[in-house]
C-alpha cells in the first residue's frame, strides 16, 4: 500500500493546539486500517512570518504541491488584527495558498449532532435534523479582486469585487453536483438587488441548473439569508455563495451546530485540498488549551472521504465523535449549564476519548 503524504500547517494561536489532535487521530485511523500516513510539518502565518519574513514560504507551497492531502489549523495573531497598518499579515498566506493551490469550492457543513441540541442558542425544536452543505467560492470575489489599496493621501480606501462567468460556473457545478446526490435544493445566495456581480452570479447559477433538471433552485439575497439561516436552517439543503458571503454566514451558521469549535471545512482544488475548522487562531483562548479540537478532527473526516478515498474511515471518526459527545463529554464551547466536571474536558481530554472510542469501536467490529 503506497504512503499517503498530509502536510500539516497547523499556523498560530488555537491551531497547533487542534491539528495536533487532528493529526493524532489520522494516525489512529492510520493503524486501525493499515494505510501508511507520512506527516510533513510546513509554516504559514504569523509563525511563517517570525521564521522566514513571510506569511507562505515557497518551502511550504512546494510541499503542498506534492501533497496527497493537506491540514490546516489557523492563521493569525492580535499583534496585526490591532495594527492597519502592518503590510505583512498571517492571512496573506492564507489567501495566498488559496490562490495557489486553486481552492476554489470551500465545502462546509452545517450539521448538529444531536447530543449538542441543548449546547446551541437557538431553540432545539428549530435545530432537530439541520443538515445544510455550504459550497463557498474561494479564490476570487472581493477577496482577490484588484484594484485593492488606500489612495496615496491615505483619505480613502478601495477594494475590488469582481466575478467571472466561469469563476461562479464551475463552483456551481460542484454544488448542484451534491445536490444531486442529496436533497436536492439549491439556495443561491447573493445581493442581486444591489450588485453587478451578484447579477452575473445569478444568470450564471440560473445556467447551470439548466443541466440539473432534477434539483430545484432558488434564490435568495443575503440579508434575508442571514435572517433565514437561524428563523429555519432546516429549509436549505446546499448554499451556494461568494466568498465573502459565504465567510460570514458560516460563521452564524456554527451556531447552528453549537460551536465554531464543531465545524469543519474542505477547501477543494483539481490538484490537491486542504481541511481545516472554519474557525481562526482564536487568541483569547489560544496556550490555554481549551479549545474544542472536534472541528479540527471532523476535518480530518472530511480529508478521509474526498482525498484519500476512505469514506468507511471518514464514517469511522464521526461515529466517535458522536460517540463521545453521547457519553457526556463537553469541552467548555460546547457544555450545557450543571455539566459535572468529569464530563469538562480539555482539548488534549477530548481529543483522548474520540482516539480511545475509535480503537474501541474497531475492536467490537472486529470481535463480531
Ligand atoms: N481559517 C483561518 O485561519 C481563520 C479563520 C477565522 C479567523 N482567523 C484569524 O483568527 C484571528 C481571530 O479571529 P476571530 O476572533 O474573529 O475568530 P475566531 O474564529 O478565532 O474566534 C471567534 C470566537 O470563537 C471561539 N472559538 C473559535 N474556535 C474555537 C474552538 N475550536 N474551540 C472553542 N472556541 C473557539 C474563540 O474563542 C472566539 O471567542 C484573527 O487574526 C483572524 O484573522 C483565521
Ligand atoms: C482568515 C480569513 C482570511 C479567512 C477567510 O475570510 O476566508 C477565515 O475567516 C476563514 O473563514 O477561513
Ligand atoms: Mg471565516
Amino acid at each position: 500500500m503506497t504512503h499517503k503524504k498530509i502536510v500539516v500547517l497547523a499556523g498560530d494561536g488555537i491551531g497547533p493546539e487542534v491539528t495536533k489532535c487532528a493529526r493524532e487521530v489520522l494516525e489512529v485511523i492510520g493503524t486501525i486500517s493499515g494505510q501508511k500516513f507520512e506527516f510533513e510539518d510546513a509554516l504559514i502565518g504569523h509563525s511563517a512570518i517570525e521564521a522566514t519574513g513571510e506569511p507562505l514560504p515557497q518551502a511550504t507551497l512546494d510541499k503542498c504541491q506534492q501533497a496527497d492531502a493537506i491540514l490546516l489549523g489557523a492563521v493569525g495573531h492580535p499583534m496585526y488584527d490591532n495594527n492597519p497598518g502592518a503590510k505583512v499579515r498571517p492571512e496573506q498566506g492564507l489567501l495566498k495558498l488559496r490562490k495557489s493551490l486553486e481552492l476554489f469550492a470551500n465545502i462546509r457543513p452545517i450539521k448538529l449532532f444531536d447530543e449538542l441540541l441543548h449546547s446551541s442558542s437557538i431553540k432545539p425544536e428549530i435545530l432537530q435534523g439541520v443538515d445544510i452543505l455550504f459550497f463557498r467560492e474561494l479564490t476570487s470575489g472581493i477577496y482577490f479582486g484588484t484594484p485593492r489599496e488606500r489612495s496615496a493621501d491615505g483619505n480613502s480606501a478601495i477594494d475590488t469585487l469582481a466575478y467571472t462567468k466561469e469563476e461562479v460556473r464551475r463552483i456551481a457545478k460542484k454544488a448542484f453536483k451534491a445536490a444531486s446526490q442529496r436533497n436536492k435544493k439549491v439556495c443561491s445566495v447573493d445581493k442581486a438587488n444591489v450588485l453587478e456581480t451578484s447579477r452575473l452570479w445569478r444568470e450564471v447559477v440560473t445556467e447551470v441548473a439548466k443541466d440539473y433538471p432534477e434539483v430545484t433552485l432558488t434564490h435568495m439575497f443575503v440579508d434575508n439569508a442571514s435572517m433565514q439561516l437561524i428563523r429555519d436552517p432546516r429549509q436549505f439543503d446546499v448554499v451556494l455563495t461568494g466568498n465573502m458571503f459565504g465567510d460570514i454566514l458560516t460563521d452564524e451558521a456554527s451556531q447552528i451546530a453549537g460551536s465554531m469549535g464543531m465545524l469543519a471545512s474542505a477547501s477543494m482544488g483539481e490538484q490537491t485540498s486542504v481541511y481545516e475548522p472554519i474557525h481562526g487562531s482564536a487568541p483569547d483562548i489560544a496556550g490555554k488549551g481549551i479549545a474544542n479540537p472536534l472541528a479540527a478532527i471532523l476535518s480530518v473526516a472530511l480529508m478521509l472521504d474526498l482525498s484519500l478515498g476512505m469514506p468507511n474511515e471518514a464514517r469511522q471518526v464521526e461515529q466517535a465523535v458522536a460517540d463521545v459527545l453521547s457519553q457526556g463529554y463537553r469541552t467548555v464551547d460546547i457544555a450545557e449549564e450543571g455539566l459535572t466536571p468529569e464530563k469538562q474536558l480539555n482539548t488534549e481530554q477530548m481529543s483522548e476519548k474520540v482516539k480511545e472510542v475509535l480503537l474501541k469501536n474497531k475492536s467490537v467490529v472486529n470481535s463480531q
